[in-house]
């Protein structure tokens, strides 16, 4: 799963990147050997993961990982060109999900590019470089699908219709979310890659110490079915640098509930209704992954290795709790809880999953 990071200049964008990056790097166990700089590669904790490599004696723990994508400070204009804008909004379209961060701080020595605090005024500009970024990607296409449509292609003909309609919703300013795409053309949104049709998070980047979103960012955000959260980027940055106690200590100072990293990624994981199913076997790695809901076992085995899915035969399935229970793949099999589960399975979030496959 990829999330950009997306907002003004200067508002805390690489600060919450590095604190990102270094609760990534703290998860020695990761084989990364490159990473790009831009890059932050986050773990999922899990403890249900943890207690399932305890129960079938795993050789260790792989959590599935979020990539955040630092992107450099968007102005106005940015869709054409203004900045570095064009290069930083390509990079966005690749991803799952944005997280947005807004200034809401207002520490004088930090320079805001448009002179004042305004939180909404912020939310505002980037939004509309996102929805004109659109509007010229989804022009440029709508001149190539006319040709297609003209030759009486079917999905062609019902995209045409639906870039229209999406172009006329664009130029009022609507996201794409809102423009669903037509049955005839179900990968339309995904092909055109349209950065307001992803989910987005805010993260309100707050003052240290408070720990709530300003009213204004909360109701913007509510009206778009959205979700916002209170971060301190320059805290959580601060905190990433101190081990687990002393930060624990430090956030309880200030009255900080949670980890503003852990709303961070909690939060961009919500976006997604994704489920986590877990692999596990003795002296081998347990790993956790994620699948979006309503998906099958044949999916899952998908996430897992390509070839998997291919030569997929059943799947062994049971809960983890279950497996815990009864203290294993083998006692599991004694109860009669382990389940054998075709293609067509749908997943329940926790299982557990061995594949059975031809290779
Ligand atoms: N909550 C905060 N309170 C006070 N200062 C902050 C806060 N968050 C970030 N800063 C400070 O704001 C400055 C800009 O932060 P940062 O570099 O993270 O912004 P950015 O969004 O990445 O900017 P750019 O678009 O230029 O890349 C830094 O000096 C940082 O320490
Ligand atoms: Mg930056």
């Amino acid at each position: 799963m990829r999330v950009g990071i997306v907002g003004m200049p200067n508002a805390g964008k690489s600060s919450l990147f590095n604190a990102l990056t270094r609760a990534g790097a703290e998860a020695a166990n990761y084989p990364f050997t490159t990473i790009e700089p831009n890059v932050a590669v986050v773990p999922v904790r899990d403890e249900r993961l943890d207690r399932v490599a305890e129960t079938v004696g795993a050789s260790n723990v792989v959590y599935d990982t979020i990539d955040f994508h630092d992107i450099a400070g968007l102005v106005a204009g940015a869709h054409k060109g203004e900045g570095l804008g064009n290069k930083f909004l390509a990079n966005i379209r690749e991803t799952d999900a944005i997280v947005h961060v807004v200034r809401a701080h207002r520490d004088p020595n930090v320079i805001h590019p448009d002179g004042e605090v305004d939180p909404l005024r912020d939310i505002e500009i980037i939004e509309t470089e996102l929805v004109m970024a659109d509007l010229e990607q989804a022009e440029r296409r709508y001149d190539r699908v006319v040709r297609a449509a003209r030759g009486g292609d079917r999905g062609a003909i019902a995209e045409e219709a639906w870039l229209r309609e999406l172009i006329a919703g664009l130029q009022e300013g609507r996201p794409a979310r809102t423009v669903p795409p037509p049955d005839e053309a179900p990968n339309a949104q995904r092909d055109l890659g349209s950065l307001t049709a992803k989910p987005v998070l805010f993260v309100a980047n707050v003052d240290e110490g408070d720990d709530s979103v300003p009213p204004e960012i909360a109701a913007h955000a509510e009206a778009q079915g959205a979700v916002a959260v209170p971060v301190s980027s320059r805290l959580e940055a601060e905190l990433s640098e101190l081990d687990d106690e002393d930060a624990a200590a430090m956030r309880a100072d200030l009255g900080i509930s949670e980890s503003g990293l852990d709303r961070v990624v909690g939060g961009a994981f919500a976006l997604l209704h994704l489920i986590a199913f877990f692999t596990a076997g003795e002296d081998k790695p347990a790993q956790s992954w994620h699948l979006r809901d309503g998906l099958t076992a044949w999916h899952a085995a998908g996430e897992i290795h390509t070839d998997i899915q291919k030569g997929f035969v059943r799947a062994e399935v049971i809960g983890w709790e279950a497996l815990v229970e009864a203290g294993g793949y083998a006692g599991a099999r004694d109860r009669g809880v382990l389940r054998l589960e075709g293609r067509d399975y749908v997943m329940a979030d926790g299982d557990v999953l061995t594949v059975k496959f031809t290779p």
